[in-house]
């Protein structure tokens, strides 16, 4: 059967993907993207096995499934990428960012280290932005802050934290690497990022 995921990455705008620790401020930072260009970006809808957190919404922030239902879909090959993080199963189906893509927007997939290195094994040809912390100790206190980890899950997210924040430094890995501290500035320095992008879709809605 004909791969369709990857006739549309060849043909509309190219993909962003954010990467970086639990608690960078990706989301946020997505989040204040869709809100100032609706129309230009859509949010490729990743499946997990975790609970949803109060306010999260069943097919908006995540499809929300049994490691039963991932892991068969998983095997009928499904989807472009999975991993495992904090005890949880996560993936980007194939059908999340085709969904995007019929729009002809540019399609944002939040996703963590090894996803990243498993889109690097994928003909989607994204732009990828690295979202970091300004320190372990300013991570650990938005998690806290967040509240919407137990003790166990936050160290676990602690713990891969250490570890992004390493291999995020290999050279060639992100395209564009963004510390997070002031939100207006680091939000200013993704929009630069994407800019070209950014006008490119207008562009062709434009015409
Ligand atoms: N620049 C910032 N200054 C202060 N607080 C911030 C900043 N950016 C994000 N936050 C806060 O830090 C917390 C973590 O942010 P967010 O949920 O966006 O992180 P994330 O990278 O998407 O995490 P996860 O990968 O777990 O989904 C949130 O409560 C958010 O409001
Ligand atoms: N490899 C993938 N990672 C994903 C995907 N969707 C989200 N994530 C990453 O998981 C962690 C934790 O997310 P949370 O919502 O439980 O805080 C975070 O780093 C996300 O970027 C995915 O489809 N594939």
């Amino acid at each position: 059967m004909r791969d369709h995921t990857k006739e549309k990455a060849m043909a509309g705008p190219r993909p962003v993907v954010m990467s970086g620790p639990s608690g960078a401020g990706k989301s946020t930072l997505l989040k204040k993207l869709l809100k100032e260009f609706d129309g230009v970006f859509g949010f490729s809808v990743s499946h997990t096995t975790r609970s949803p957190r109060p306010g999260e919404e069943n097919g908006k922030d995540y499809h929300y499934v049994t490691r039963e239902v991932m892991q068969a879909a998983i095997a009928k090959g499904e989807f472009i990428e999975n991993a495992e993080f904090s005890g949880n199963m996560y993936g980007t189906s194939k059908a999340a960012v085709q969904a995007v893509q019929a729009k002809n927007l540019i399609c944002i997939l939040d996703i963590d280290m090894q996803g990243v290195k498993n889109i690097k094994r994928t003909d989607l040809n994204p732009i990828y932005v690295s979202i970091q912390p300004p320190s372990m100790e300013t991570l650990e206190k938005r998690l806290r802050d967040r509240k919407t980890e137990s003790e166990e899950s936050l160290q676990k997210r602690l713990r891969a934290a250490k570890v992004d924040m390493e291999i995020s430094k290999e050279p060639g890995l992100f395209d564009v690497l963004i510390i997070n501290d002031d939100l207006d500035l680091a939000y200013g320095k993704l929009k630069d990022a994407l800019l070209e992008e950014i006008q490119k879709v207008r562009d062709t809605n434009k015409s």
